[in-house]
Parts: C-alpha cells; structure tokens; sequence
C-alpha cells in the first residue's frame, strides 16, 4: 500500500538539516537575546529564523497544513491541537545551552501523531520515528534500556525556566527524592528532546520534567514510545502533551517509581487561553553575547 507520509517525512528530514546548518552557523557568530516568560526563558534571532524557514518550506509544499511553533505562539498565535495534520515544530530545544555554546542543541519537527524528528546539529544525530514503524538514530534502530531497578537507574530532568521560589522548591524536593531512591545518577542536556532521545538510545533509564511545552516533548514522545518506552503523566495515566508534564522511561515499572516519588505540581496548560499563561515581562530587554 501507498505511503503517504513517507515524502512527507522526507521533507522533515531536509529542513531539520536545513535548520541545524543556520543553528551550527549562528554558534560561530553574536547571537542577540531576549527573554520570554521570565528573566531566565531566553529567545534569539536565530530561534525565530530557524521557525520561520520551517514555517515557509512546509506551507510551500502543504498549504492546508496547520502549525504550532514555540516562538509563534510566543508572538500570539493559538495553541491549539485540531483534526486537520499540524506541526509541532521547536526550533531550538535547549536555547540556553545555544547562547551559552553549550553542548546539546536541537531542533524537532513533529507531524501529529505520524512522525517526529528530533535533530541533534553539534553532533550530527537524525533521530526520527514513523507511528507503528520504529524509531531510528541515523538510520539505526533505537531500543529502550531493559534496566527496570531504578536504583540502577540513570534519571534525565531539568531544572526548567521557572524561578518562583516554590516552585523551584517542588522540584528540589522531587530531586532529592529521585536521588535518594537512590538512583545511580541524574543528568540533564539541557534539552527536553535531547533527554527523551537518550532514553530512546537506551542511555538513560527516565527523563521527567514538570513545566516543558508541547514543543519540546512531541516529536521525542514517538521516539520513545517507538523505541519501546512508556509516556506517563507525573501522577499516573496517560500524558497529555498539552499538560506540561512529562514522564518518558523504558518501562511502566521505572516510570511509576517516578509518579510515587516526583512531587507534582501543575503549570498553565499550553492549551489554556492566553490570559491564563502568567507572564512576568518585568525583565524584558535584549543584549548580545
Ligand atoms: O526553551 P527551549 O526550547 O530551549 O526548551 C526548554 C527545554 O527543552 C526544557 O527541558 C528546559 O527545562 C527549559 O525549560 C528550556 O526552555
Ligand atoms: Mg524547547
Ligand atoms: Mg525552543
């Protein structure tokens, strides 16, 4: 049977090159920062080109298909998951780790529910999936580790771009929990998408975060549910991508270890009216690095 999704993965592909090639360029020269949602959530020019060159070559090759971009929806544009095929497009994951130079840097295209694309450009890795077909690191296939004592366990989180005191109290709790279970260690990349990939690779056993955008986990869910690793909100069930929590682990035993131990809390949903999402713009101003 025809496969209609398979050009059009294709075509993710190329612009996920595309897009690395001005990202990897862009670290040889100033990058110009200004912040989002607080003094701490950091966007470039390069951020924003990157999202508009995505934007541009697909509506050029599929008008009618619908997007939800990171820095669009930064500028206005809704947030909403509809029937009709959209993007989920981040074009930096970890734009942090890009202004400071800083190892991992991604940029991740998704096609609900039948692809994602997850491009590594500092270390040249193509992690893609196909809904039913695999997940795949440059062509090779990925599978989940098959360490389910999570006390042998290595943990992927991040700290987030949240400074609210009790916040960051929470997630200093579900830290000091996760490590005392204990776990052989806890790493971050910087990048929720990187992290995902890396329970895909089998690295790490789990990657949780609470306070990530639908951006930054879509594509990196299907590599790991293609992987053969479980998604699962930070209280049990099933994720809801919308809902700004995320557990991605190799197996459902590691994964409800987490939801007993993360103290959970519950963000604006990306979905929620714009009034809704609190922005703090007390520290808005744009400097160069
Ligand atoms: O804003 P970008 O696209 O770089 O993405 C985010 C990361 O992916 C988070 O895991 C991480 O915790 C940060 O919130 C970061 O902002
Ligand atoms: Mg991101
Ligand atoms: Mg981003």
């Amino acid at each position: 049977m025809a496969d209609p999704w398979e050009s059009t993965m294709d075509h993710a592909v190329a612009i996920a090159r595309k897009a690395g090639e001005v990202v990897r360029d862009a670290l040889r020269g100033d990058r110009m920062v200004t912040t989002k949602s607080s003094a701490v959530d950091l966007v470039t020019q390069t951020d924003q080109k990157v999202e508009q060159l995505i934007i541009q070559s697909v509506k050029e090759k599929f008008p009618t298909h619908r997007f939800i971009g990171e820095e669009s929806v930064a500028a206005g544009e809704s947030c909403i998951l509809s029937d009709s095929p959209t993007w989920i497009i981040d074009p930096i994951d970890g734009t942090t780790n890009f202004v400071h130079t800083h190892l991992t840097v991604t940029s991740t295209l998704d096609l609900q529910v039948e692809f994602g694309v997850v491009y590594s450009c500092i270390e040249d890795k193509m992690f893609t999936a196909r809904r039913g077909r695999g997940a795949f690191c440059n062509g090779e296939p990925l599978q989940v580790s098959q360490q389910k004592a999570v006390e042998q366990a290595i943990v992927a989180t991040e700290f987030g771009s949240d400074r609210d005191p009790e916040v960051v109290d929470k997630i200093f709790q579900s830290l000091r929990n996760v490590l005392c279970l204990p776990v052989h260690g806890v790493r971050g990349a910087g990048s929720a998408a990187m992290n995902m990939c890396l329970v895909a690779s089998g690295c790490v056993e789990a990657y949780y975060e609470i306070g990530v955008h639908v951006w930054d986990v879509a594509a990196a869910s299907l590599i790991v549910s293609e992987a053969g690793g479980v998604l699962m909100d930070v209280e049990g069930g099933e994720v809801d991508l919308m809902s700004r929590r995320i557990i991605a682990a190799n197996s459902k035993t590691v994964a409800e270890r987490l939801v007993k131990t993360i103290v959970a809390f519950s963000p604006p949903r990306d979905d929620a009216a714009p009034s809704d999402r609190c922005e703090d713009s007390t520290h808005l101003s744009a400097r160069k690095v």
